[in-house]
């Protein structure tokens, strides 16, 4: 099986350095609209049936493979069906952003306390949505750490993310807390953490010379970031966009970016068998 040629020069040398060293590369993937189709309810996302099979093949051949979501760290691994999943005995999630992490190892979460203003947001949240005319449809998904405000099930989703965007920046703001903006979704987080950081961390920890990203959404651009310190200083590095299959717009940083695109989850399977086969 052949994989398609990456589309830029720093691309193919990143795929290069990866087959010829596979022991030394690491496998970094977004969940959602990566590994998992977006759909309307995040309570039913579910990774696509041949991802969890396709990484058990190539984990083993690798220094690491490594899921990197806002999720919950235990969502993720649910959802994606990741633990005890032949082959994926080292596989790590890290979740809320980096501030999560799960090991299959051990199968224990570890995460500090969130701090206060995540309470007091969960507090304010149900009284500014009402007051700021948020319309039928609106859902809070209550992450533990961090509150997410999906506009997917309004009747127009664009319009209720511009209409609730300005208010819940400024609740966020008085509670310490930072937005972060992706898929009609707006979560209230915690600061201090992004994929980059949690990317390049664990690329360090297993001493990597190749690392491969994978991504859809806006959160996804500090690990694009990273991928971009980390090869100017010689790390090899294949950036991939997850684009989406329907609906949703691209996001354009994304799709300059990319050295590959596939087309959601389904594309992304069949490149990761591609290289399966070539590895
Ligand atoms: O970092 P990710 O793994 O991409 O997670 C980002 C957010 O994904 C989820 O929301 C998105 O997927 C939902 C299910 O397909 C979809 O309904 C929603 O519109 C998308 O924004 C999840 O619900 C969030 O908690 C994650 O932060």
């Amino acid at each position: 099986m052949s994989l398609p040629e990456p589309e830029t020069e720093e691309g193919r040398a990143g795929l290069a350095a990866l087959r010829t060293d596979p022991a030394r590369a690491v496998l970094a993937l977004d969940f959602d609209g990566t590994l998992a189709p977006i759909v309307a309810d995040p309570g039913a996302a579910r990774a696509h049936p041949g991802a969890v099979p396709v990484l058990g093949r190539l984990a083993p051949r690798l220094a690491g493979v490594v899921v990197i979501t806002g999720r919950p760290a235990a969502d993720a691994v649910a959802y994606g069906g990741f633990a005890a999943a032949e082959g994926l005995e080292g596989l790590t999630v890290l979740g809320a952003y980096g501030a999560e992490r799960w090991d299959a190892a051990d199968g224990v979460v570890r995460a500090p306390e969130p701090p206060a203003g995540v309470a007091a947001v969960r507090e304010e949240l149900p009284a500014l949505l009402d007051g700021a005319g948020a319309p039928e449809g609106t859902w809070t998904e209550d992450k533990g750490r961090a509150l997410a405000v999906h506009t997917r099930r309004t009747a127009s989703p664009d319009e209720a993310f511009a209409l609730l965007r300005d208010p819940l920046y400024a609740l966020a703001e008085r509670h310490g807390l930072v937005v972060e903006p992706g898929r009609m979704v707006l979560e209230l987080r915690p600061p201090g953490v992004d994929k980059g950081a949690a990317l390049t961390g664990y690329v360090r920890e297993r001493a990597a010379t190749t690392v491969v990203y994978a991504g859809d959404d806006r959160g996804d651009l500090p690990a694009y970031d990273a991928v971009g310190a980390l090869r100017r200083e010689g790390v090899g590095g294949l950036l991939l966009y997850s684009a989406p299959e329907a609906g949703d717009e691209t996001v354009p940083d994304l799709a300059r970016r990319a050295d590959v695109t596939v087309r959601g989850p389904a594309g992304l399977v069949e490149w990761l068998r591609g290289l399966a086969g070539l590895l």
